[in-house]
């Protein structure tokens, strides 16, 4: 019975180990991050083989290293920490809400998503023919307080044609982004931090590195029209999401929305 159990509990491990691992290399991957990430594995393969071999004076060199890096790796790997640990709460969050559903504990809560994502889409596409340039923030959990303040705080119940108002390229509202918090427009002309991530292509200027990263430092998903091209781009967790029609990018958002 025991020795069942250490097989199940062996496979569980190294199940989670992998996902770990997984999870770590989708933050790494192309960014500047993966040489470092692949430099520590390294260096940890090689303490173990000293340990291995007792090469008793390098086995203890490297250690020490080791030791001084875990404090090193927090602060290299700060932000993909920040967020990995956005990406597991967020997922809790959403997991949790649709387990308290099933069991009909919110029996009131609307099935469907708070915000009109249709009218935020309509907007898009309007925008989008009209190279007229947005930035569209829709908060999920994490708050974006600190972000609102930079711009003008208000309060309005979200539509197509305020949306388009404000775009507006004549409009006094226009720069910078908007903040969507459930169905209203929370802030415009809102100054985002925008991404540190020196692989994006050149032809992304800064609209689109600000949607990067908010979405890099909270669980926000973005919306950008292109003043150039026209194009509209979805942008979740630091990363754009490719989408082939507008009704495959309102089955998503509604996905994340809910
Ligand atoms: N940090 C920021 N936060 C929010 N909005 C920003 C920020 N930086 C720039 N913007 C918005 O992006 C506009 C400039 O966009 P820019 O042309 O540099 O970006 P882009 O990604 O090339 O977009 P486009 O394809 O529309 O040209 C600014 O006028 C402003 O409205």
């Amino acid at each position: 019975m025991d020795i069942i159990n250490l097989r199940i509990l062996d496979i569980v491990d190294i199940v989670l180990v992998a996902f770990l691992l997984y999870y770590i290399y989708k933050l790494v991957k192309g960014t500047a991050a993966i040489n470092i990430f692949i430099g520590i594995v390294m260096i940890y393969l090689v303490w173990k083989l000293t340990q291995l071999l007792a090469m008793e004076m390098l086995s203890s060199v490297l250690g020490e290293f080791i030791g001084v890096g875990m404090f090193a790796l927090i602060v290299v790997f700060q932000q993909e920490i920040r967020k990995f640990l956005l990406m597991i709460g967020s997922t809790n969050f959403g997991r949790r809400r649709k387990f308290l559903r099933t069991l009909k504990f919110m029996r009131d809560a609307p099935e469907e998503s708070l915000t009109d994502i249709n009218s935020i889409l309509a907007a898009c596409k309007n925008m989008s023919k009209t190279h007229t340039g947005a930035i569209i923030v829709i908060k999920r959990s994490t708050s974006l307080d600190f972000v609102k303040t930079s711009g003008d705080v208000m309060d309005i119940k979200l539509n197509t044609p305020i949306i388009l108002s404000i775009f507006y390229k004549n409009s006094t509202l226009h720069d910078g982004a908007m903040i969507i918090e459930d169905n209203k427009i929370t802030a415009t002309r809102v100054i985002l931090p925008v991404t540190n991530d020196r692989d994006i292509p050149l032809r992304y200027g800064l609209r689109h590195r600000a949607a990067l990263g908010i979405t890099e430092k909270t669980d926000a998903v973005a919306l950008i029209v292109s003043e150039e091209t026209g194009q509209i781009s979805y942008v979740k967790n630091g990363e754009f999401i490719k989408f082939e029609t507008l009704d495959e990018l309102n089955e998503k958002l509604k996905k994340e929305l809910i």
